[in-house]
């Protein structure tokens, strides 16, 4: 396993000349340590697979660098890289049994046979494939198929990484949710550098220590699931993470102040004056504000309905035109059209631009 590090890499499949703007990836660098648990998150098209096809070897990039361990591999092959790979759909060989298709990989590169059935066990033990390794691996269904290539993938434990392409796809609602903790359980076992590329949140914020927010082609915020609910750097990932996302809405912000509908709201840190032109939003998290009965010191919004998640009520109300999702306080009896917004401070963010503006404490 190794630590990886991209210095200035960017993409564009039109070439080096492309606008800056049309990049399928943005200029980045960043530093993911040895033996961490990844994701890349973002929606289609925003380049996450574009970034792990960089970090494979699949696409050369048009800019920067790749470091593995402080060596640049960024014109190596992909086999001289030394990573596995687990993609969408099962890649093995139907042929062979499931044994043979986990040893594989070891086998090709001359492990020695013992360290090759106790590595094989070790594997197959933790995929609950163990039932299975003498059986031919066509007779199999799509989801045991996939968890042979995701034991393909980590069967090997001189990787410099190993990457993963959105692999629970194929795999059963049920058998997913059990899989997602597995991978988890395994990277604890194994102690690889793991990058696992997913559109879906649940996925990422139960996998990796670290997820990596990608939209349109920029990396927007790298940090654990706990950073990105608490501080989104950029609303993109306010509105992303979260069920439902993050409020953000229009303001007038100044020093410990955010003006919203003429309304005053406190804020917990001071922003002295924002700069002139810069689009000035707040957001909060619907769990950070509590709908009330209607109050003189309240901003009052109109009610539109109520969603129940069993957890939690959220009342989506409209403050003007803007839509806004509100907790509604355990025993709190929802009047039919109008309530007031209770804003809890300390989680009011601002941001300018769409990018988060630190205010003094
Ligand atoms: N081989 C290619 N040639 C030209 N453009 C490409 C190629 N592969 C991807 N793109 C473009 O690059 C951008 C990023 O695509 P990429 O596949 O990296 O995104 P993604 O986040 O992985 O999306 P998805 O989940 O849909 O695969 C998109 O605009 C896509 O159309």
């Amino acid at each position: 396993m190794a630590r990886i590090d991209l210095v200035d890499l960017a993409h564009s499949y039109s070439g080096n000349d492309a606008a800056p703007e049309s990049f399928a990836l943005k200029p980045v660098t960043m530093t993911w340590r040895q033996g961490g648990a990844y994701a890349l998150l973002g929606p289609s098209g925003c380049g996450k697979t574009t970034l792990l096809n960089l970090i494979s070897g699949i696409v050369t990039p048009s800019r920067g660098k790749i470091l593995f361990d402080g060596t640049d591999i960024t014109l190596l092959s992909t086999q001289k890289r030394n990573i596995a790979q687990v993609f969408q759909f099962p890649v093995i060989y139907d042929t062979m049994t499931v044994g043979q298709n986990l040893a594989f990989p070891l086998r090709n590169r001359g492990v020695p046979k013992a360290e090759v059935e106790a590595r094989v066990r070790q594997i197959a033990d933790l995929l609950d494939l163990t039932f299975y390794l003498d059986r031919k691996a066509t007779r199999l269904t799509a989801d045991a198929k996939q968890k042979i290539s995701l034991g393909r993938g980590l069967v090997r434990s001189d990787v410099a990484a190993v990457l993963f392409d959105e692999p629970l796809t194929v795999i059963d609602p049920e058998l997913k949710w059990q899989l997602r903790s597995k991978l988890k359980a395994l990277h604890r076992e194994l102690d690889l550098t793991m990058i696992y590329v997913t559109h879906d949140q649940t996925e990422a914020l139960t996998f990796a220590d670290t997820v990596v927010v990608m939209h349109d082609g920029r990396v927007v915020q790298s940090g654990t699931p706990a950073e990105l609910f608490d501080k989104p750097a950029h609303t993109f990932v306010g509105y992303f993470i979260g069920s439902p996302g993050m409020n953000i809405v229009p303001a007038v912000v100044s020093g410990h102040e955010a003006r919203i509908d003429g309304h005053i709201i406190g804020l917990h840190r001071n922003y002295g004056v924002l700069p002139a032109g810069a689009k000035i939003e707040i957001g909060v998290r619907p769990e950070f504000v509590n709908i009330a009965a209607p109050a003189s010191g309240l901003l009052s919004a109109a009610i539109e309905r109520i969603d129940d998640l069993g957890r939690a009520r959220f009342a989506r109300v409209r403050i003007g035109d803007a839509k806004f999702a509100a907790r509604v306080p355990p025993g709190f009896s929802v009047p039919d059209n109008r309530v007031g917004l209770v804003f809890d401070p300390a989680h009011v963010h601002v941001y300018a631009d769409s990018r988060l503006v630190e205010g003094v404490a």
